[in-house]
């Protein structure tokens, strides 16, 4: 069986040539970081802690901008604050950044007014652009991949430590149309709250330079196997080989095949792992995959993300989730509330009602609490921009909103008043399961 969901190029010497390129590149992240995010997702594990992973459906290469960047990162400390605060939980903070550019996708083509192209497969792999030209895979673009995602980690690298992220900030992070908004207000009252508690700890001899930075890692779908392997080194320290491309790296939906390569080339690297869990997965697939992705039941080595639509959630994920822990499976669970809700608006545009957002994350939260499990985090779909790609939520965004702002170059994200009451709602979620525990 070949790998799925590869591209073809026409010119296996540009593809060596690349390949090349990459191979004695620096790496982008360095094996010590991979190692203490797995340590933070052991805490998820154990039940102490709660991943927020969050951003574009699709990075492109014209989206490395200063602002976009900032804008990403601001959203995701913002709720990542507001799950802390209101949810009482320490949250590991993951970005789908900085190498988010290939996508699996479910034709080989698209047609539009009559013409039929290869389907676009993500910056990595080809152009947006709807001419014949433009659709051609061209192995550069994995030479691209890579400087992109070293300028936009350089830029998270700055903003993370640098002093944006000073917890002390907390106030800046709630700028422009999110403040008026009334998860902005909510907000705005939290922060204050978040202001007075660091001015009392301070004053209490708390040193500020605790609140000074945050620690956030970055993730993507490990999908183009030349560049993943290309990006493995042995780290010098251990002699193992981890896959410097991203501190996690997962597998999706379209090629999570037990025999399949991509769970072949995951399961050798030292990364923390995911893997996406649609509908179709039986209990036993599920095992099947951690005895292959993680035979040492190492807490922190993988992270099971369901996505499996807000209709199916409560009958299909319970039976996953006993049969892990009967097995003592030590996994993190985290809730996808995207992918299993996508369909076409009237208007022709791909969406995701708000609303059924939300459902699945209760849905999610109700199956752990009825199995005795932990409801590890969420993988969310975000911008930090105004776009107008899903329906509902407080704006309450209709069919004919959606072409006012619609930039996705793949799936509906949610914007970022959408995220913001978002992370409201799913840290009510947590602290209602606290008082109830
Ligand atoms: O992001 C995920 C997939 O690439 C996407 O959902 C596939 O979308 P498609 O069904 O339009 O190919
Ligand atoms: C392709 C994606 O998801 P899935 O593999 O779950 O369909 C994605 O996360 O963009
Ligand atoms: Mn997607």
């Amino acid at each position: 069986m070949g790998a799925a969901q590869q591209p073809t190029y026409p010119d296996a010497s540009a593809l060596d040539l690349a390949v090349d390129r990459l191979r004695t590149s620096p790496p982008l992240v360095f094996a010590g970081e991979c190692d203490d995010l797995k340590s933070k997702i052991a805490d998820v594990v154990r039940g102490e802690a709660f991943i927020l992973q969050g951003g574009d459906c699709a990075e492109t290469f014209a989206g490395v901008t200063a602002d976009n960047v900032r804008n990403k990162l601001r959203v995701l400390l913002q709720m990542a604050v507001v799950l802390t605060y209101a949810g009482s939980v320490p949250v590991v903070k993951l970005g789908r950044i900085a190498g988010q550019y290939a996508k699996p996708r479910s034709s080989d083509f698209e047609t539009r007014d009559g013409v039929t192209l290869p389907a676009y497969r993500g910056d990595a792999v080809n152009g947006y652009d709807f001419t014949e030209a433009s659709r051609i895979p061209d192995p550069q673009r994995l030479v691209d991949v890579y400087n992109n995602s070293a300028a936009t980690l350089n830029l998270v690298r700055a903003f993370t430590t640098g002093g944006y992220a000073d917890l002390r900030q907390v106030h800046t992070w709630n700028t422009d149309f999110v403040r008026s908004s009334p998860a902005g207000r909510r907000y705005e009252k939290m922060a204050a709250e978040i202001e007075k508690a660091l001015e009392f700890m301070t004053a209490i001899g708390a040193d500020p330079k605790e609140f000074h930075g945050v620690d956030f890692y970055n993730s993507h779908e490990a999908l183009v196997l030349e560049y993943e392997h290309a990006l493995t080194r042995i780290d010098s320290r251990t002699n193992a080989p981890y896959d410097v491309s991203a501190h996690m790296v997962w597998i999706g939906e379209r090629t999570r095949q037990l025999s399949g390569a991509h769970v072949e080339l995951l399961s050798h690297i030292q990364n923390p792992i995911g893997v996406k869990l649609g509908p179709t997965t039986s209990p036993d697939d599920a095992l099947a995959l951690a005895a292959k992705l993680n035979p040492a039941n190492e807490a922190g080595r993988l992270t099971f993300i369901t996505r499996f639509g807000a209709g199916k959630i409560r009958e299909g994920l319970p039976p996953l989730l006993e049969k892990a822990k009967a097995e003592g499976l030590n996994v993190a669970w985290i809730c996808d509330p995207m992918h299993g809700n996508t369909f076409e608006a009237t208007s022709g545009y791909k969406t995701r009602s708000f609303d059924d957002v939300i459902d699945e994350v209760q849905g999610f939260f109700d199956a752990h609490r009825s199995v005795g499990t932990w409801p590890g985090g969420l993988h969310v779909e975000l911008t930090g921009d105004d776009v107008t790609e899903c329906v509902g939520g407080g704006e309450m965004l209709s069919d004919e909103d959606l072409n006012q702002r619609y930039e996705s170059v793949c799936d509906p994200r949610l914007n970022r008043v959408q995220s913001l009451e978002m992370a409201f709602l799913v840290a009510d979620m947590l602290a209602a399961g606290r008082t109830r525990a």
